[in-house]
């Protein structure tokens, strides 16, 4: 059993020390926010994730994971700190990572090990932490261990897959390498296999979520021509599956999450190289301005219409809003360019009316961020015109359309998520119309 300490204390950074003090390890879990420290030094536990509470509770209450606004000496350093995304520069920002690994510099002894979890764009270990940790004057792969160990694991699904995914490691070295998987094997029970170098372990992270990406945008163009064809695009794609060699996703209101949307761009943060890869991120990212196209057909404009939108965490059954698709569609409902003239006034003549942008209404029952203008489902609904339905939540599922068909105006729903039962909301009276 080794000594560690984890750095940040996130949706990965939490769910690892715990793991690590419930195999037995003696882990310091250190972050620089004073909320989350003070917040989980009293056993509250921030982060919503299915079981995570009482592994967290279990934790702390073997003395084996201990909450620190400092950090420590130990064997191992983990360093699971945010990697943000800058949506103007289309680049991850590294300042997270080296200052964690600044805060390491005057911990580091000779024979302890570094493993970067953070997603990070290719090259990141070797050429950002790397200098940063030799400010040390120890040296990497000689007197210290330094590696990337990526994390895989499904918001959702945290704890099991945790245990159960495959791991990557790549160390700057066979040393370090060798170092870190002897770490990892003490609770990872399927295989972990190990790279040529660094780069390779965060380049293969960014490819898993970059394939994904792209599958979706396909199965998105794919509910786009299937529309046009009037066909049932989610039966398509689930026939052409049958296929053993055919896997297609499934098409949605976008792509959320602070993963799929970034991790393509951050794989060509030093490359010029990006082409069907960026142009499936477009397909993905325009699939809100699709979703509004079908709302103004369907309700023949959009002027002083009401839209509810269910749903504005990233995706089903979590918490999480990061680049939400749902948030995405409100926003853009609501720009400027929903604003624009009349077209048949837009010459300019005397009487130019701007048109009135709808109002648009937010309901998640998953969601609990206080700067979000949420309501109550019987709220949102009250009198919109069309509702959007955006994650599948399974409240959303179980939706009573007798009852939300009394409280609302219009007839139309837009099940991005094709979850409801299309037969019942018919029988209510409602158009439904799913992507
Ligand atoms: N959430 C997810 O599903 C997954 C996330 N990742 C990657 O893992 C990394 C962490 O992501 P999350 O856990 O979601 O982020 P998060 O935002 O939930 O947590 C990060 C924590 O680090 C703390 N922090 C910031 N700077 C620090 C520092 N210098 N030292 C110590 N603590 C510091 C923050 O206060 C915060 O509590 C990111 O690179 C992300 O892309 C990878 C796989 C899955
Ligand atoms: C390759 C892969 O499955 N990566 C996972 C992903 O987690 P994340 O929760 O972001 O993934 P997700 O469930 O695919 O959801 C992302 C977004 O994609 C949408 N989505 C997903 C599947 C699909 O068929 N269609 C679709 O539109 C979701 O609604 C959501 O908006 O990214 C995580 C990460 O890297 O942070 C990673 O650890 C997870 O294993």
């Amino acid at each position: 059993m080794s000594t560690l300490c984890i750095h940040g204390l996130g949706y990965i950074g939490l769910p690892t020390a715990a793991m690590f003090a419930n195999y037995g390890h003696d882990v310091v879990g250190y972050d620089t926010s004073e909320e989350v420290v003070s917040r989980l030094s009293q056993g509250d536990v921030h982060i919503d994730e299915p079981g995570l509470r009482a592994f967290v509770t279990q934790a702390i209450e073997s003395d084996k994971l201990t909450i620190s606004n400092e950090v420590v000496s130990a064997k191992y350093h983990i360093i699971c700190v945010p990697t943000p995304f800058d949506r103007e520069s289309k680049e991850a920002g590294l300042e997270y990572v080296e200052s964690a690994g600044e805060a390491i510099v005057p911990h580091l002894r000779p024979g302890d090990t570094v493993i970067l979890e953070s997603t990070v764009p290719p090259g990141t270990t070797a050429d950002v932490l790397r200098p940063v940790l030799e400010e040390s004057t120890l040296e990497a792969g000689k007197d210290f261990a330094l590696a990337h160990c990526p994390e895989t694991v499904l918001p959702g699904d945290i704890i099991t897959e945790l245990k159960q995914n495959a791991r990557i490691i790549g160390g700057v070295n066979g040393v370090s390498t060798e170092a870190a998987v002897r770490l990892y094997e003490s609770f990872v029970e399927a295989e972990i296999h190990t790279t040529a170098d660094a780069t390779t372990a965060e380049f293969v992270k960014l490819i898993q979520n970059t394939f994904r990406d792209a599958n979706i945008a396909i199965a998105n163009e794919i509910a786009k021509l299937s529309h046009d064809y009037e066909i049932d695009s989610r039966e398509a794609i689930s026939l052409a599956n049958e296929h053993p060699r055919v896997n297609i996703h499934h098409p949605g209101p976008g792509v959320g999450g602070h993963c799929l949307p970034v991790d393509p761009w951050f794989l060509g943060q030093n490359s010029e190289k990006l082409d069907l890869i960026k142009h499936a991120r477009e397909v993905n990212d325009g699939m809100s301005s699709y979703i509004i196209d079908i709302l103004d057909e369907e309700l023949d404009g959009l002027e002083d219409s009401t839209i509810a939108i269910l749903g504005v965490a990233y995706k089903g059954n979590v918490g999480d809003t990061r680049e939400s698709p749902g948030l995405k569609l409100a926003r853009e409902l609501q720009s400027p360019a929903m604003q624009e003239e009349e077209p048949a006034l837009a010459d300019g003549g005397p009487q130019a009316d701007p048109v009135k942008a709808p109002t648009v209404t937010l309901h998640d029952p998953h969601v609990t961020d206080q700067t979000l203008q949420l309501s109550p489902l019987e709220e949102a609904v009250d009198d919109a015109d069309a509702i959007v339905v955006t994650t599948d939540h399974d409240e959303f599922e179980e939706m009573d359309p007798h009852s939300v068909g009394r409280w609302m105006d219009g007839d139309l729903i837009v099940d991005t998520k094709a979850i409801l039962d299309e037969h019942d909301w018919n029988t209510e009276g409602f158009r439904v119309s799913r992507i």
